[in-house]
């Protein structure tokens, strides 16, 4: 059984075509990253796989019940961390937690706070108005409000947004170490390759990759060679041209290729022969920035 599974789930906003079909099937404990250029449809996604919004077309069900007909069960079994957040500043991270409880109906609301308090290193903070907090606790505890009623499946909404390095893998620390299947939105290329099994691309209102991050780079089969000169008086770009894609920026020389470690002896020779002093090289593989590129509009 899957955690999340869909079929053709569609919205539409007026003349706005937000979704137009999204085939989904997360397998449980998946840790799945959902990237896509601003407006191919992953909030309106998003929204609709938690139940906040109605879908206008397909079928999904969440941990194991059917969106449209059993709304509230998918809910109890769900934690959705929207973009936002939806904390109140001047409350503090304590009475949010309890509160959150309550309305889940935790017959213990105080200890589950505190636990998550210590779990998401917010207890010496615990007790201060929320607006204090910094970007990263702020965001920790949105998840942790999330996760309030221990979810099988949590939705995060580009949780490390606007966050320094150092804070998005303090949230990333505490994503992963998760018991639970997560669909998470994120615009951080690299976290999504570092830390999801899978990704899934959305481009338009469609999904349109679907895999490990390993086989999307392997699937666009190319390296980049970047080759630092010193002065090029000589047309370099010719001299390697029928090897790759190559482009001169300043004194840097990049080809793209289909194996660069195995071309680049070659690749050297050439440009020894057309008389280029070679400063610096640098061969990598393809990243999700490239498959992003090569899928997206
Ligand atoms: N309530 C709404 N009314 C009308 N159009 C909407 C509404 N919500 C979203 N849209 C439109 O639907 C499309 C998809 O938006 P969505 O927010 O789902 O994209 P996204 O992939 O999450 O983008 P981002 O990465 O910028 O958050 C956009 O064209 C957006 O303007």
């Amino acid at each position: 059984m899957y955690a999340i599974e869909a079929e053709g789930l569609a919205r539409v906003f007026g003349q706005v075509e937000a979704v137009r079909s999204v085939d989904l099937a997360v397998r449980p404990g998946e840790v799945v990253g959902f990237l896509g250029p601003n407006g191919a449809g992953k909030t309106t996604t998003l929204r609709m796989l938690a139940t906040v919004l109605a879908p206008t077309g397909g079928r999904a069900r969440v941990a194991g019940h059917d969106l449209r007909a059993e709304p509230d069960r998918v809910r109890r079994r769900i934690g959705y961390v929207a973009q936002s957040g939806g904390t109140r500043p001047l409350s503090t991270p304590r009475e949010e937690l309890v509160l959150q409880g309550l309305l889940h109906r935790l017959p213990d609301a105080a200890r589950r706070a505190d636990v998550l308090l210590d779990d998401f290193g917010l207890g010496d903070a615990r007790d201060r108005p929320v607006a204090t907090l910094s970007g990263g606790r702020r965001r920790r505890l949105d998840v942790a409000l999330g996760l309030v009623h221990r979810p099988e499946v949590l939705f995060l909404d580009e949780p490390s947004t606007g966050l320094d390095p150092g804070s998005r893998a303090a949230l990333w620390d505490h994503v992963r170490a998760l018991d639970a299947t997560v669909f998470v939105s994120t615009h951080y290329l690299d976290e999504a390759d570092a830390l999801c099994s899978r990704v899934s691309i959305m481009d338009q209102g469609r999904i349109v990759a679907e895999d490990s991050p390993g086989a999307l780079k392997a699937a666009v089969g190319h390296d980049t060679v970047v080759i630092g000169l010193a002065g090029h008086d000589v047309d370099v770009v010719d001299a390697v041209t029928d090897l790759g894609e190559a482009s001169l920026d300043g004194d840097t020389l990049t080809v793209t290729c289909r194996d660069g470690a195995r071309l680049l002896p070659d690749l050297v020779r050439r440009l020894g022969d057309a008389g280029a002093e070679i400063r610096s090289v640098v061969v990598r593989g393809a990243t999700l920035d490239d498959v992003f590129e090569a899928l997206t509009c």
